[in-house]
């Protein structure tokens, strides 16, 4: 049975190269990089040069901050309660607005804060599933507002945010703005000066780098304190003996997939097009968002009468990888939360599936892909007590 890989924004294959790249750090220069000897200086050179391709990679400027994390869970946490013990808790700036589709590791961060005296406002995304200009504008009191945290791109539909607009907005009002820019890095060009962020959340393990390493860009005079403290690690801004390995992989799968971008926008999305167009061509299909304001490697599809949940499983067993948009909940499924957030009747939010591309996936991927699709979809359908041909 042929295996097809199409969940890339969950996590995906690192590239060989970063692979190679990583395996000396391991059993031939593994010293502390924090030790004063040989073992430990020796690796000061590949730091410095995987640092550089951070830099590079998003756009910081030399007097920026990159800090090296262990993923984006961690970097937007670290974000989020930096504001939160700066901001929140010293002045009457206590408002975090944000939007309904963030990832968790920003929507359950707000909750938490929202218990400790935060002020969370979640604004309302328009019918191309973003938060537009005039809504920020509607909403933003600079007064009372310490921070816009809004996602880059959204991991479930890959629907992308206007974020340079919102973030000149936010700054011309004398606020911070943070995107988790997980989904976009990657997939479309990423600059973090250009765009005006004061922080920006990353995730090497979405762009063919290592699961476990993550990293955090931070402009200069940005408020901050460490989410992790007891070392002098990163400058003081993240301790913890410092995952070499991770990090110059980290460096060089970033530097990779800006050299793929024009890859990524033209033979994946060529891909992807393939695919949603021929899961358009099934009666009674829908995808999210307008593929032109997605990331190129993104579908998230509804077949109406079909539960998610069997559609992956009826593709896994035959050896396609896929998830569903919604979140699980015990025995009952839960409506996928993005598409309850853009407005798409609650019983198609039941059969939400996500396929996600990348550099790696073939045209032979694809159409082994198109061909069970749509044999899968059409016995389930028989079976379905909710499906009525229309
Ligand atoms: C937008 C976004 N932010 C943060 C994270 C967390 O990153 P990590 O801590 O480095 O793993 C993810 C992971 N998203 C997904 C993980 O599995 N399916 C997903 O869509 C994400 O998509």
């Amino acid at each position: 049975m042929q295996r097809v890989y199409l969940d890339n924004n969950a996590t995906t294959i690192v590239d060989p190269r970063v692979k190679e790249a990583m395996e000396i750090y391991f059993c031939q220069q593994y010293g502390n990089p924090n030790s004063l000897h040989q073992f430990g200086t020796e690796v000061h050179p590949a730091m410095r040069v995987a640092l550089d391709r951070l830099y590079a990679g998003i756009g910081a400027a030399d007097e920026d901050d990159v800090i090296v994390t262990s993923c984006a869970t961690e970097s937007n946490n670290t974000v989020l309660k930096a504001v939160y013990w700066e901001v929140i808790s010293k002045t009457n700036k206590k408002r975090i607005l944000t939007t309904p589709v963030e990832h968790p590791s920003v929507s359950h961060v707000c909750e938490f804060l929202a218990e400790n005296g935060a002020e969370i406002i979640e604004l309302p995304l328009n019918k191309y599933g973003i938060v537009d200009l005039s809504t920020l504008k509607e909403y933003l009191d600079p007064e009372k507002t310490a921070l816009v945290s809004i996602m880059w791109a959204n991991n479930e539909t890959g629907i992308i945010f206007p974020i340079k607009e919102l973030a000149a907005y936010a700054r011309s009002q004398g606020v911070l703005f943070h995107t988790d820019a997980v989904q976009a890095i990657g997939k479309i060009p990423v600059n973090a000066r250009e765009v005006g962020v004061d922080y920006l959340s990353f995730s090497a393990h979405k762009f063919h780098g290592p699961k476990g390493v993550g990293g955090l860009y931070i402009r200069q005079g940005a408020p901050f304190v460490p989410l992790l403290h007891g070392g002098e690690h990163m400058g003081g801004k993240r301790s913890g003996t410092i995952n070499v390995a991770g990090m110059v992989g980290m460096g060089l799968a970033l530097e990779l997939a800006n050299y793929a971008l024009e890859y990524e926008a033209t033979e994946v999305r060529r891909l992807r097009d393939k695919l949603e167009d021929a899961i358009l061509a099934i009666p009674d299909t829908l995808v999210i968002g307008k593929r032109e304001l997605r990331v190129p490697n993104t579908i998230l599809a509804s077949f109406r009468g079909v539960e998610g949940e069997a559609l992956i499983w009826d593709l896994n067993k035959q050896g396609i990888a896929a998830s569903t948009g919604s979140a699980c909940a015990s025995e009952s499924l839960e409506p996928n939360p993005v598409m309850v957030a853009i407005g798409v009747d609650r019983e198609l939010a039941h059969t939400a599936v996500r396929f996600s591309l990348s550099r790696f996936t073939t045209e032979e991927e694809i159409d082994y892909t198109i061909e069970v699709l749509r044999a899968s979809v059409k016995r389930l359908r028989e079976i379905s007590s909710t499906y009525k041909k229309c």
